[in-house]
């Protein structure tokens, strides 16, 4: 089969594809999306599961619903592949094109999407295996060009990243490049030979991934999965200059998102769920803030490990596929619906591939990179090569000084042998004395001057020494022996001197070497300083990003020192505010009379406690602490299972009243009323004066008093607990910006006016709290709380701010230090995830105690049978409230779980006086802000 250079989609829906201004080389185009829905599984047929899905044509889906529902029913994408479609068909479809370009130049990634068991390995084999066929038959029918393909292979594995070419190298780290974006580091890749040694690859992979059984698959893929392809391809043209482009493939094989109560995962398998739906979690926050145009907003890829490795893939240079894949089973249509949503979502998000082609220059800049790397580490090599040159110079001239000395050694024997002869000769044919001593000495004479007697002769005694060198002469004519002797002296002196002029030279030579390999240093030195300075300018872009970084660490410094005197300002607040209370408190006391305490049902001495009664500060500050912070003062080690704990004073919490502790007031024995503050007496009045009338608009008037600083304390209170909450805001702003700051990425997103109506993103935000609430596993009674009270109002905003980021960061926070999943809201994570489990377990108990106590038998049966609790069985209690709050994807059992734990623990889901007792949430709106007018005097209210 051909394989032609890729084309543009196949997609029959106009899909946009924008070509930039400035040429062709980048391409702004829409992820394509396609649906591919798999038939009914054997375990589904089984279980007689229906059919709940109809692809009515290429383009749509629709929903089959058997009670005829009227929810939203109808998809369109790309192209939806039904039932009976081959692999083939979706690939041809759905990824080809996609993937071709990048032998073209242009990064792709093609990825499945969906529930577990929905088919996305499946699909994934099939595609990888099409694609590898196309490339080599591309490669094959493009031999002008030269290709090499590199192969690496990762999977993100409980958010751990794990070469699946060398499981060894164990956890390995990413890191930002400013130029290529996130590298693994440490990632095997490995050239590619051939088409058959991919797929052998390809199969190792496989076989090296985290498969595990769940009750929906048999082989259930545990992790996600990025197969990478790099594929360079260079041209020489006729210029000499030559092409390269270069750019990746990625074919992701995501783990499937799933429910704990459908894959019935605990121990491990629960785990590996929870990290799964987190990262997955993280891919749709980042596809729905993309889909809303929102790129310049902050998006969060560092969220995941997940997001992070594919962030080009996701609004960026590169061309995306995603194939949705699903179940047409009636029993996972709510996981559908997730996926089809997340689908349209992603059909809004725009990429901008570009041609990733390698210029002669870039590469000069690369080739003088190297050069400089090369020669600095050679300057910082212990051995540098050029130094190693020059030892084995040194060390052959040092071979020839020595051979030289030995022959010298050898010369001064042979002299001394030579000398001694020639003492014996002299001996044997009887030398006379004078002779005899002048003989030897002449010859040394000469062995040490070299032949030359001029320096140590005198004008006078030059002729008798050239006498004496005759009768020296004429003595080795007349005695052969001695006179060739002295012939071989004179070799011997020559030999030596040359041999001296030799080493003289040698020395030279080496001296000279050595200060030209200096100065070649000095120069190498010299290029390498030029070189940096050039690729520092080559930089300058970067440090006005660090001017930025400034600029942004200032307004950090003021948000923090702002932050920290608001702190002392609410603090200064509650103390005075406590003090109010107190008065209140007495004042209270002092006019309660003796027919109110016998009308208070509760017995005076069992004191009620407010909860969040600023008196309690220590509780209130509990509630609306900010999540453990480095910069909060108030970050205190709680106890790990506090916000898990079933409160003990749910009755008091729910009647919302002040304290019914009353002191009874005093009566004198005369009849007067006795204040009990000072004792002094209330004088009755005369007949005249109707003295009851007077006690009760006395009363009255007190009354109206304390119940109008009742209500200035409340609003008070409810602004303190604004500001405590804007300080929780800012405190996460810090947190996300000195996070930024860490990482280089892009300021907060607070500054970005979000164009989305506040509706939708309350829907989203709630979805994401809801998630999150499942992954930290937080309090039942808590999750009600929140949902019942913030449902969309605009005013609710703040909250759902507050919430969503300190989830969002104790649930970071705590997979940062390696922990599975958080237990609680509060400042410090429980010591493990099983111990927010068994709180968690705890709260359960307690509430499934309340079951009886707090519904009628018939609401009783009526839930039992409609959360399928059989007849009869054991604790249908128990049963009961474990199944409430277990699916975060099921809106309507989010709904219903809610109302029923409210009912056990008697929330007024509507009451605003509920709210403000279980929350002191309430917050007024400023320009609702009253201020208190004052004692009213207790005359004026007497009208008298
Ligand atoms: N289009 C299809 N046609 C026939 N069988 C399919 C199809 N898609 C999936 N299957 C079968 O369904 C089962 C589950 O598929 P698969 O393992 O690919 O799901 P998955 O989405 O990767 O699941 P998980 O997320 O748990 O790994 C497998 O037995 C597979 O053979």
């Amino acid at each position: 089969m051909m394989v032609g250079t890729p084309s543009t989609p196949l997609s029959k829906i106009q899909r946009a594809t924008i070509s930039t201004p400035g040429g062709p080389r980048v391409r702004e185009e829409k992820i394509l999306v396609t649906v591919r829905i798999r038939p009914l599984s054997r375990r589904e047929q089984a279980l007689y599961d229906l059919i709940a899905w109809e692809c009515v044509d290429d383009h749509s889906i629709v929903f089959n619903s058997p009670n005829h529902d009227r929810a939203v029913n109808s998809y369109t994408f790309d192209k939806v592949f039904g039932p009976s479609s081959a692999t083939r068909k979706v690939y041809e479809e759905g990824a080809k094109d996609v993937a071709l370009s990048a032998l073209t130049g242009m990064n792709a990634t093609i990825f499945a999407y969906g529930q577990t068991s929905s088919g996305k390995t499946y699909t994934m084999r099939g595609i990888t295996e099409n694609a590898v066929k196309d490339i080599y038959e591309h490669i094959k029918n493009t031999p002008e060009r030269d290709f090499t393909l590199k192969f690496s292979a990762l999977e993100i594995y409980n958010e751990t990243v794990v070469d699946l070419l060398n499981r060894d190298s164990g956890s390995l780290r990413l890191l930002d490049d400013p130029e290529k974006g996130t590298i693994v580091v440490k990632l095997v890749e490995e050239v590619v030979k051939d088409g058959q040694h991919l797929r052998h690859l390809i199969n190792i992979c496989e076989a090296q991934r985290q498969v595990g059984e769940t009750a929906l698959n048999d082989k259930s893929s545990r992790s996600h999965q990025i197969i990478r392809l790099t594929i360079e391809s260079s041209l020489r043209e006729t210029s000499g200059c030559v092409k390269s482009f270069i750019a990746s493939l990625n074919l992701v094989d995501l783990a499937g998102s799933e429910r704990a109560s459908q894959t019935n995962a605990d121990g491990t398998r629960l785990k590996e769920g929870s990290h799964i739906n987190r990262s997955l979690l993280t891919l749709t926050t980042v596809i729905r803030k993309l889909s809303g145009g929102k790129k310049s907003g902050h998006i969060p890829y560092r969220d995941s490990k997940l997001t992070r490795i594919l962030q080009s893939s996701l609004g960026g240079n590169a061309r995306t596929a995603i194939i949705c894949t699903m179940s047409p089973a009636l029993s996972h249509v709510e996981q559908t619906r997730n996926t089809l949503s997340f689908a349209t979502s992603a059909k809004e998000v725009t990429n901008n591939a570009q041609i990733n082609m390698v210029v002669a220059d870039k590469r000069l800049v690369k080739h003088l990179q190297k050069e400089v790397a090369r020669l600095e580490a050679e300057l910082r090599s212990p051995e540098p090569s050029s130094f190693s040159c020059l030892r084995s110079v040194i060390a052959e001239k040092d071979m020839k000084i020595e051979q030289m000395k030995k022959e010298m050694e050898e010369l001064k024997r042979e002299r001394d042998l030579v000398q001694s002869q020639l003492e014996s000769e002299r001996k044997a044919h009887k030398v006379p004395k004078g002779m005899n001593q002048r003989g030897p000495s002449e010859v040394a004479r000469c062995l040490s001057f070299h032949g030359d007697d001029s320096s140590t002769s005198t004008p006078e005694t030059r002729p008798r020494n050239a006498v004496r060198r005759q009768a020296m002469v004429r003595q080795s004519v007349t005695s052969t022996d001695p006179s060739m002797l002295v012939h071989e002296i004179r070799k011997i002196e020559q030999r030596q001197q040359q041999l001296g002029e030799e080493a003289n030279r040698a020395l030279e030579v080496l001296h000279k070497e050595v200060a030209s390999h200096r100065l070649g240093n000095q120069e190498t030195a010299e290029n390498i300083a030029k070189l940096l300075s050039e690729i520092q300018n080559m930089q300058v872009p970067n440090s006005i990003s660090e001017e930025i970084m400034e600029g942004d660490q200032a307004n950090l410094i003021e948000e923090i020192s702002r932050f920290k005197s608001q702190g002392s300002t609410i603090e200064s607040l509650e103390r005075k505010l406590e003090n109010v209370q107190k008065t209140i408190d007495q004042l209270v006391t002092s006019f309660t009379t003796h027919e109110e305490t016998s009308e208070c049902k509760t017995p005076s001495k069992k004191k009620k406690i407010l909860p969040f009664n600023l008196s309690n500060s220590a509780n209130m500050q509990s509630i609306i602490r900010p999540p453990c912070s480095p910069l909060s003062s108030s970050c205190q080690v709680r106890e790990h299972d506090r916000e898990n704990k079933a409160p003990e004073n749910y009755d008091s919490v729910r009647s919302g009243n002040l304290s019914c502790k009353v002191t009874p007031l005093k009566n004198d024995e005369s009849g007067n009323f006795l204040s009990s503050k000072d004792g002094t007496p209330v004088t009755r009045k005369s007949n005249s004066v109707n003295v009851k009338k007077m006690q009760k608009m006395f009363k009255n008037a007190a009354e109206e008093n304390i119940r109008s600083i009742r209500s200035y304390v409340t609003e008070l209170k409810e602004r303190v607990a604004k500001l405590q909450y804007q300080k929780q805001l800012l405190v996460c702003q810090v947190l996300q910006l000195e996070e930024a700051n860490d990482s280089g990425a892009e300021a907060s997103e607070y500054s970005d006016p979000s164009p989305e109506p506040w509706h939708l993103m309350f829907e989203e935000q709630r979805k994401e709290i809801i998630m999150l609430w499942h992954l930290c596993h937080v309090s039942l009674i808590h999750r009600t709380q929140f949902y019942m009270l913030f449902k969309g109002d605009p005013n609710d905003k703040i909250y759902m701010e507050v919430e969503l980021r300190r989830l969002t960061w104790l649930e970071r926070h705590l997979s940062d230090l390696g922990n599975a999943s958080p237990a609680l809201l509060g400042d410090e994570p429980a010591g493990s995830v099983s111990a927010s489990i068994r709180a968690l377990k705890q709260e359960r108990e307690y509430l499934a105690k309340r079951v009886s106590s707090k519904l009628t038998v018939e609401e009783r049966e009526m839930l039992y049978s409609k959360w399928e609790i059989p007849p009869g069985g054991k604790q249908r209690r128990l049963q009961l409230v474990n199944k409430l709050w277990t699916d975060p994807y099921n809106m309507q059992h989010i709904k219903e779980s809610a109302e029923i734990v409210a009912k056990l623990v008697g929330f007024c889901e509507s009451g605003e006086h509920a709210s403000k007792e279980m929350f002191e949430l309430t917050f007024v709106c400023p320009s609702d802000k009253k201020t208190w007018m004052g004692w009213n005097l207790i005359s004026n209210l007497l009208n008298l």
